[in-house]
């Protein structure tokens, strides 16, 4: 059973968030909300605001101005009434070195008395957890799962994760995509952060695009695929026929760079192979290419 907040939908809303560091931008604008049973990614490049925003949401960092609330609570004046209903992974997974994790784990059920053995011993077993180890002792990908276990097993309200899958090998990933939807199901709002659009596409109902700061746009699941790309460079290409229907992004000399929709690249390369060409190499673009549009518009500071 999801844990409520008293008076109001478990809703997690974030409106016109403002951050400086000193001089130094943080974030200027960002707004979102994000309903029970919605995993919403909050996607951006290197430095455009994801962590601050998600510091600010979490009341590790005050704000400059703007305003977040969880339920019907104001963070940070009502932090210590939400704190327990949360759970965060955040972006570099650190515990005490000389730790074992079997350790932390008795340690971290002192802050959620209402923890459930057997869940936990369920996500030990799910993820693949050595708790003899010490935490000295474990691989960055081997202490993110621990992070991960931490986040879910008191059976949060709310889960916030930076960048969850930054080091973590395919294997993992998928594991935590699967315990994802499971929450989700279960009705928790979900907060994910992310550089990759392959994975906002796989697992978010929506998708707020985070530039220099500010949220520039905020994306349905339809809207996600109609971005999601292929790269298609084809070498030694004498001639385009069937092909010239396909968006071309570079053409140097017989070198080709095509943008096709995954939806029509089967079709593409059924064109392709009747024609003749030396090598072809099929790649997804960064995010910064999918989102051209909107990334190369001015974002007014
Ligand atoms: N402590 C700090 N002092 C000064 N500037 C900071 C500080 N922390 C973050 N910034 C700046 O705030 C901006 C947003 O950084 P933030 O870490 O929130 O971005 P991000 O999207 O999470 O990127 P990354 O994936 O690289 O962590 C960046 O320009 C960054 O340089």
């Amino acid at each position: 059973m999801l844990k409520s907040l008293e008076g109001g939908d478990n809703v997690l809303v974030a409106e016109h968030l403002k951050k400086y560091y000193g001089k130094y931008r943080g974030i200027v604008d960002v707004s979102f909300a994000i309903k029970p049973g919605e995993i919403y990614g909050l996607i951006g490049p290197n430095g455009a605001g994801k962590t601050t925003t998600i510091r600010i949401i979490l009341g590790l960092l005050q704000k400059d101005s703007g305003e977040v609330k969880i339920g019907n609570h104001r963070i940070p004046d009502d932090l210590n009434v939400v704190k327990p209903l949360i759970g965060y992974l955040p972006g570099e997974v650190n515990f005490y070195p000389d730790m074992r994790v079997k350790e932390f784990l008795k340690f971290n059920r002192n802050f959620y008395p209402e923890i459930d053995k057997s869940y936990e011993e369920e996500l030990i077993e799910f993820l693949g957890i050595d708790t003899e180890k010490k935490f000295k002792e474990l691989s960055q990908g081997n202490k993110k799962k621990v992070g991960i276990l931490q986040s879910l097993v008191h059976k949060p309200s709310y889960i916030i994760m930076d960048e969850p899958t930054n080091g973590l090998d395919p294997l993992l990933q998928s594991k935590l995509y699967e315990l994802l939807e499971r929450e989700r199901e279960r009705g928790t709002v979900i907060l994910f952060s992310s550089h990759v659009l392959s994975e906002v596409e796989r697992l978010c109902q929506r998708v707020g695009v985070i530039k220099e700061g500010k949220l520039i746009k905020e994306l349905s699941m339809e809207d996600i695929r109609k971005y999601t790309k292929k790269l298609v460079t084809v070498s030694g290409l004498s001639d385009l026929r069937t092909l010239s229907k396909y968006e071309l992004l570079e053409q140097k000399g017989s070198n080709f760079v095509f943008s096709v929709n995954r939806t029509e690249l089967k079709d593409f390369l059924n064109s392709l192979i009747k024609l003749e060409f030396d090598d072809l190499q099929i790649r997804n673009p960064s995010l910064e290419e999918s989102f051209m549009e909107f990334y190369n518009q001015e974002v007014e500071k």
